[in-house]
Parts: structure tokens; C-alpha cells; sequence
């Protein structure tokens, strides 16, 4: 659905992309992560055609942005860097006029629209008396009014409470179900992106350093944390059987060895065992490994 083919990118001589390529499938919702300045808005930028890059293309469906931008871009929604609307309008207003500079404008696709990000009741007041959150859902209708099946998110939870926060991943999830919606977005919200995301890519000043499944971060190391007694006989045993001790209380598994058994001959060897449990690697262990 969306392909990102060797882009580069120089601001002032400066790179700010790097050869950065890699694809998101249909009904995928993709993290772009990175540092300030890693270059993601770039790349966001560059699939919107905002920004022009110096080398490479992104394709939307198989359309090039870069040579045919009305029509790649005709079913993608997006909120890019902080939207702006007229705060001396309602949000009504404000859905009318910026609708128009793209398509007709449709009331009754603008009042599902309105609903669904449930700003149903507050719609016609000025968009000066909306709180973040409430702005956030306005930019989130003004994204989905062109019915997309690419939504582009620039950091959209940030500045969120964590109410707001989990209603907007909600709301996400419930669009890929419901419409197969493909989503790609940048945060810094780890946490988040986990929670959310199938896969992630990691940008380093400008190149990309990792992509991989969220579900597979763990990579095939198989750390167990133990909290037994007494530890020294344990972690003697269990060297014995081909374990590596990492610290007190934590060994790495050679796959062959079942950690049920493990256990059952700690147990045998007259050991406590109190627990025995996997060590997963987060999103956060592994982002700070690689961008440090
Ligand atoms: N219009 C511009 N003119 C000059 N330099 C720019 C421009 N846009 C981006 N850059 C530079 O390109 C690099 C990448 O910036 P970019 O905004 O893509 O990073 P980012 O990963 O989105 O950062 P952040 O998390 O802070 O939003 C930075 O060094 C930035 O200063």
C-alpha cells in the first residue's frame, strides 16, 4: 500500500535522509520511531509531497507522489505537524471550508465523520474553546473525510492525556478492523507504539538502523528471571545443564532446554522456586540498544 524506495534527502548540504526505504502493507499500522531530528516528519513530508526528495520515490498503491501526486494522495488522510484551523469558526465551519479545497463538500459524510470521533455535541462551537484533545479529534475528521485507506499520523498523541491517548488507540485499532485502514505514524510514545503497531522502523540521524514485528522483539534469546533458594545451587545446577549465567537471578536458555523441566529439577534438587519468567524484550530495551 505504501512504498518508500531509497530516499534521500539534504537540507543546506545536511543530510536528513539516508537511502530509507521499506514498505507497509494493506491494513498495517507501521511505526516510524527516532530521535528529534532522525528525519521522520521528513519522511512523512516526502510520501505527502511536501517535501521534495533529492533522490528516490514513495508510492501510495503503487502510484508515484513524486509524479502523479493528486492522484497518489487522493485516498490518504493525514495530521501533519500541529493542524491548523480558523479558531473563530466552529468545527463545522472549519470541516466545510477545508473539505472544499479538495473535494464537494458532503454534510451527511461529515456528520458520520463528526460522530465517530464523537464531537458530535460540541461541533458547532468555536474551534477557540476546544481543548487539545477535542483538536486532535477535529484534525483526526478532517483526516478521515476524504474516506482514506492510508491514514498519515505526525505524533498525533502528542500533548494527549491518558485517557485521550488510549481513545485514540482504540479509535485506530477499530478503524483497521472495521475498514482495513492502513496507518503509518511517528511518535515518541513507546509505550504506544507498541501497543499499537505490527511494525516499527528506527531512524538514526537520517538512516534507517531497524525494522522488524513488535511481537518479535525479543529476537530468539530466551531470558528467564528466577527468584529461587538458595540461588547458588540453583545457578550451579542449571550451568551444569547449559545455561548462561547472566546475573543473580537471571540466566539465558539454550533453546533446546524446556524451562518446565527446569523447573520440575530444581524443584527435585530440593530448590525453592518461587518464579520462573520469561524476560521480554520491550520496544524500549531494544530502541535505546539501537539508538544510543
Ligand atoms: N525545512 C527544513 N529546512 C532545514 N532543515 C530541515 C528542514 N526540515 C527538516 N530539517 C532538518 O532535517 C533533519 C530531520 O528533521 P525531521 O523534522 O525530519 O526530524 P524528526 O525525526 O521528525 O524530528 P522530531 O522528532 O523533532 O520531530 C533535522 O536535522 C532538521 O533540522
Amino acid at each position: 500500500m505504501l512504498e518508500l524506495d531509497t530516499l534521500h534527502k539534504s537540507f543546506g548540504g545536511k543530510p536528513a535522509l539516508k537511502n530509507v526505504s521499506f514498505r507497509v502493507e494493506e491494513g498495517e499500522i507501521y511505526g516510524l520511531l527516532g530521535h528529534n531530528g532522525a528525519g521522520k516528519s521528513t519522511t512523512l513530508g516526502i510520501i505527502l509531497g511536501m517535501v521534495a526528495p533529492d533522490q528516490g520515490e514513495a508510492r501510495i498503491d503503487g502510484i508515484s507522489v513524486q509524479k502523479n501526486r493528486a492522484s497518489a494522495l487522493r485516498r490518504v488522510g493525514s495530521i501533519f505537524e500541529s493542524p491548523c484551523f480558523y479558531d473563530y469558526l466552529s468545527g463545522w465551519e472549519n470541516l466545510r471550508i477545508l473539505s472544499t479545497y479538495s473535494a464537494k463538500f458532503d454534510p451527511a459524510a461529515t456528520k458520520a465523520v463528526v460522530e465517530m470521533v464523537g464531537l458530535g455535541d460540541r461541533i458547532r462551537s468555536k474551534v477557540r474553546t476546544y481543548s487539545h484533545g477535542m483538536r486532535q479529534r477535529l484534525a483526526l475528521a478532517q483526516a478521515l473525510l476524504p474516506m482514506p485507506r492510508v491514514l498519515l499520523l505526525d505524533e498525533p498523541t502528542d500533548g494527549l492525556d491518558p485517557e485521550g491517548i488510549k481513545w485514540f488507540r482504540d479509535f485506530v485499532l477499530k478503524l483497521r478492523e472495521e475498514r482495513g485502514m492502513t496507518v503509518l505514524f511517528n511518535s515518541h510514545l513507546l509505550v504506544e507504539v507498541e501497543q499499537m503497531c505490527d511494525r516499527v522502523a528506527i531512524l538514526r540521524r537520517g538512516e534507517r538502523v531497524f525494522e522488524g514485528r513488535v511481537d518479535q522483539l525479543g529476537g530468539d534469546e530466551r531470558i528467564y528471571e528466577l527468584d529461587v533458594d538458595p540461588w547458588e545451587k540453583a545457578a550451579h545446577f542449571l550451568e551444569l545443564q547449559g545455561c548462561q549465567i547472566l546475573a543473580p537471578g537471571r540466566v539465558s536458555l539454550p533453546p533446546e532446554l524446556d524451562p518446565a523441566l527446569m523447573v520440575a529439577a530444581l524443584v527435585g534438587i530440593e530448590v525453592r522456586v518461587s518464579a520462573f519468567c520469561p524476560v521480554r524484550r520491550s520496544l524500549e530495551d531494544l530502541y535505546l540498544e539501537i539508538t544510543r
